[in-house]
């Protein structure tokens, strides 16, 4: 019997009676592992209705002690059930367990805690003014709740991004009516029963699942009770809930999309580098926003970088999951691999060298109805080339050769995203210089996807709107007062 998923409103899964249900199918061999309720109008009305209410309830009256410590509460229960989680989102999205295991599903916890401390720790300003009548007067802010927050989410990193959001929302009073994305629903619906489990009160934490536009995602998004949204996910989309948001003046946070550039120097460190540049291009079938798609190697160390890198990419083991010998996983979709299919031929038709990759693996028979492309590197084309300048999202890069500091950065910059790039070179001071002139949200030196989660995150340019992490969500999930008193 295929599962089947509902909405989870005011603290209850929905009745799956009369709901219209889509397939969510396996990425790794297309089939079908459960069926999903897409909530219509009225559904994500009473989730947006059942978060307002919760508002004026219990959840509002308790300290920030009490919510901290249910969050907490909530990141025990998360642990507690850590297999479960590495195993729906190992089904939602086909990557390899240690993928799960060592980086995306632990991140779940560690997203509520982090903000459970924030909340509990952050000081709020106070200003002392003189009066002509010398008598003086006190000023003093305060931080409430935004309200009821859209959670629009991607499929790349479905429980980490989810939470991501959710532990700064929850941990600064609000409450959520959260909309995974179609093709991730299982996280989300499993979080449902930890609130459950943990007591947050009902009506806190709501999903209702569908798609974009003309479906729950733009419900959601256009809903005048929704006071604030906040998107990971392609920048287009990103424009359409800017649109929507808009009417009633909400609030927006975004993490959009990336052309984030590796830059290896000939100086360093050329083990640790062809590791970096290899897991920021193809962790997670290269599906991060964070990753690499565009690689500039020193010219000295070029050939010997492009086979070493070759070499990595080349002893990938494709598989199931659940396989712990699998280090390498299928795209999310059909329609996802046609695209980055689609980005392989024009990388030919506009004069690429396949370095290697390019196609679609020979796969077992029961895995050829899974979403596999091989992971690809070229060389060879302009700075001009779509696979140069475009987001393809999916496990390939271009390796350009360069000859200085100042014609790196300007091939870094010269592209309409800014949300990462990776430095690799151990000349401390031009690598501190280079931080300083490459437009993007986050650098880092000499390492990839390495988080504190206390710093600001997010893009510049088109990837994103502003910062989240540590105290900078608290700018967006909730609202600073000031209260002047004349003494
Ligand atoms: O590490 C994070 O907090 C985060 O947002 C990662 C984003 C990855 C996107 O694909």
């Amino acid at each position: 019997m295929t599962r089947i998923i509902t909405s989870f409103i005011d603290g209850e899964f929905q009745p799956a009676e009369g709901a219209r249900l889509f397939d969510k199918r396996s990425p790794v061999d297309g089939r079908v592992i459960a069926r999903i309720a897409e909530a219509p109008q009225a559904e994500v009305d009473r989730a947006v209705r059942a978060a307002r209410a919760a508002l004026r309830g219990d959840w509002s009256r308790m300290t920030v002690e009490q919510r901290a410590a249910m969050l907490h509460a909530v990141a025990d229960e998360i642990t507690r059930r850590f297999d479960d989680f590495v195993a729906a989102e190992m089904a939602d999205t086909g990557q390899p367990s240690h993928v799960m295991t060592h980086v995306f599903i632990p991140r779940g916890a560690a997203n509520f805690k982090i903000f459970a401390d924030v909340v509990k720790n952050v000081p709020t300003e106070s200003f002392r003014m003189d009066t002509p009548d010398g008598r003086g007067a006190l000023n003093y802010a305060i931080r409430k709740p935004k309200g009821v927050i859209g959670v629009i989410c991607p499929w790349n990193a479905p429980f980490l991004l989810m939470t991501w959001k959710l532990g700064p929302a929850l941990a600064c009073g609000n409450t959520v009516v959260v909309k995974p994305s179609e093709e991730t629903p299982l996280t989300a619906a499993l979080l449902g029963e930890v609130m459950a489990k943990v007591g947050v009160p009902k009506g806190v934490y709501n999903v209702v699942n569908g798609f974009g536009p003309k479906s729950t995602g733009e419900f959601v998004t256009t809903h005048p009770q929704i006071d604030a949204i906040t998107f990971t996910g392609e920048t287009r989309t990103g424009t359409a809930i800017m649109k929507a948001a808009a009417e009633g003046l909400r609030d927006v946070s975004f993490e959009l999309g990336g052309k984030n550039a590796g830059i290896v120097f000939a100086d360093a460190d050329f083990d640790a580098a062809v590791d970096g540049i290899f897991r920021s291009a193809f962790l997670n079938t290269g599906q991060v926003c964070l990753g690499t798609e565009r690689v500039y190697v020193e010219r000295p160390i070029f050939e010997r970088f492009r086979d070493a890198l070759k070499a990595k990419v080349e002893a990938v083991k494709y598989g199931r999951p659940e396989d712990h010998a699998s280090t390498y996983g299928p795209l999310i979709s059909q329609e996802h691999r046609d695209k980055v299919l689609g980005y392989y031929q024009r990388a030919v038709d506009e004069g690429a060298t396949v370095v290697t990759g390019g196609g679609v693996p020979d796969m077992p028979a029961d895995l050829k109805g899974g979403c596999w492309v091989q992971p690809t590197i070229w060389t060879g084309l302009g700075d001009d080339a779509s696979v140069v300048r475009e987001e393809i999202f999916g496990p390939c890069c271009h390796l350009r050769p360069f000859d200085s500091e100042d014609e790196v950065v300007a091939l870094a910059n010269d592209n309409v995203y800014g949300l990462s790039t990776t430095i690799w070179t151990q000349h401390l001071a031009r690598a501190h210089r280079m931080a300083e002139r490459i437009e993007v949200g986050i650098t880092w030196i000499n390492a990839w996807f390495l988080r504190d989660l206390r710093t600001p995150f997010g893009g510049s340019k088109q990837s994103g709107i502003g910062r989240e992490g540590g105290v900078h969500s608290l700018e967006f999930y909730t609202e600073t007062r000031n209260v002047c008193v004349k003494l």
